[in-house]
C-alpha cells in the first residue's frame, strides 16, 4: 500500500495503557481468541484488522467487559488498564464502561434529545454538580465530537433526527462525555458515506490527543489513514502487531502479507 502518510506515522507515546496476557475467549465450544498477549499504548490509535470471524470484535469487547453480557462467552487470562485488572471481582463493569467508552458499527442514539443523549452518562455517574455544570459537559463533549456547531441550536431535538454521520458523532460525544481514558470503536464508519467517514476519521485523529483509541476496521485504507499501531488477527490468533507503516509495507508474517495483499479475507 502506497500512502505517503504512513511515513509520518511514527508512534509518539510509549506509555502502555492496556496490557493483555494469555487472553482466551470461548463461546461455548468455539475458541474465538487464542492466547493473546498485547500492550496497547496511550494516546495512540491502534487498529485491529483481519478477515471476518478472526476475533477482532471479540477481543475489543474484552477491553470493557462487554462479553460479560453474553451467557455462553468465557474470558480467561488477564487484561489490565493502567496496571489494574479489569476482571477483578471488585471492578464494577458499569464504572469500567465509563472509563472505557465504546462506539458501535451502527449509530445507536437513545430515543431522546441530542442534549439528553450526551447528558445521560454524566448524570448516571454523578459527574455534574448542577445544571450549569452538566450544560458545560454536554457542550464540551459535542465540541470534541465536532458536532457542536451543527447541534447547538437544536439540542432539544431528537438525536435520531440527525443524519447518519451526525448520529455517529453524537454517539462519540456520548462516549467522551464521561471523560473516558480509552475509546473502543467497532467499525465506526461502516454505515457512513465517504464524507461522514472522512469527518469521523479526522475526529479519531483528534481524539488520540487525549485517549487510547482502539478501532476495528475492515478497511485497510482506513487503518493506514487513522492508526499508528496495527494488530492483525487471524483465526483467533494475534499474528502480528507493530507500527502501522511497517505492517502495511514490510510485514513479517506470511499470513499478514497475504491479507494485506488481498489473498486472504
Ligand atoms: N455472541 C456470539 N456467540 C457465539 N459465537 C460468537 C459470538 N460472537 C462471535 N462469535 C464467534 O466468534 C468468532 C469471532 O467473531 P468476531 O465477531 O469476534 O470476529 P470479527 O473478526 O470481529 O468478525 P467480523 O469482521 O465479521 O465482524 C467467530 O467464529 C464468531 O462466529
Amino acid at each position: 500500500m502506497n500512502d505517503m502518510r504512513l511515513t509520518e506515522r511514527a508512534v509518539e507515546s510509549q506509555t502502555t495503557k492496556i496490557t493483555a496476557r494469555g487472553v482466551q475467549v470461548y463461546y461455548a465450544d468455539t475458541h474465538a481468541i487464542k492466547d493473546v498477549d498485547v500492550d496497547i499504548l496511550d494516546k495512540t490509535v491502534t487498529a485491529f484488522i483481519g478477515p471476518s470471524g478472526c476475533g477482532k470484535s471479540t477481543f475489543l469487547r474484552c477491553i470493557n467487559r462487554m462479553n460479560d453480557s453474553i451467557p455462553i462467552a468465557r474470558v480467561e487470562g488477564d487484561i489490565l488498564i493502567d496496571g489494574q485488572d479489569i476482571y477483578d471481582r471488585r471492578v464494577d463493569p458499569v464504572q469500567l464502561r465509563a472509563k472505557v467508552g465504546m462506539v458501535f458499527q451502527k449509530p445507536n442514539p437513545f430515543p431522546k434529545s441530542i442534549y439528553d443523549n450526551v447528558a445521560y452518562g454524566p448524570k448516571i455517574h454523578g459527574l455534574a454538580q448542577d445544571k450549569a455544570d452538566l450544560d458545560g459537559i454536554v457542550e464540551n463533549a459535542l465540541r470534541r465530537a465536532a458536532l457542536w456547531e451543527e447541534a447547538k441550536d437544536r439540542l432539544q431535538s431528537p438525536g435520531t433526527g440527525l443524519s447518519g454521520g451526525q448520529q455517529q458523532r453524537l454517539c462519540i460525544a456520548r462516549a467522551v462525555a464521561t471523560s473516558p481514558e480509552v475509546l473502543l470503536m467497532d467499525e465506526p464508519c461502516s454505515a457512513l458515506d465517504p464524507i461522514a467517514t472522512a469527518q469521523v476519521e479526522e475526529l479519531i485523529d483528534d481524539l488520540r490527543q487525549n485517549y487510547s483509541v482502539v478501532i476495528v476496521t475492515h478497511s485497510m485504507q482506513q487503518a493506514a489513514r487513522v492508526s499508528q499501531k496495527t494488530a492483525f488477527f487471524h483465526l483467533g490468533n494475534l499474528v502480528e502487531y507493530g507500527e502501522t507503516g511497517k505492517i502495511f509495507t514490510s510485514p513479517e508474517d506470511p499470513r499478514t502479507e497475504s491479507y494485506i495483499s488481498g489473498r486472504i479475507g
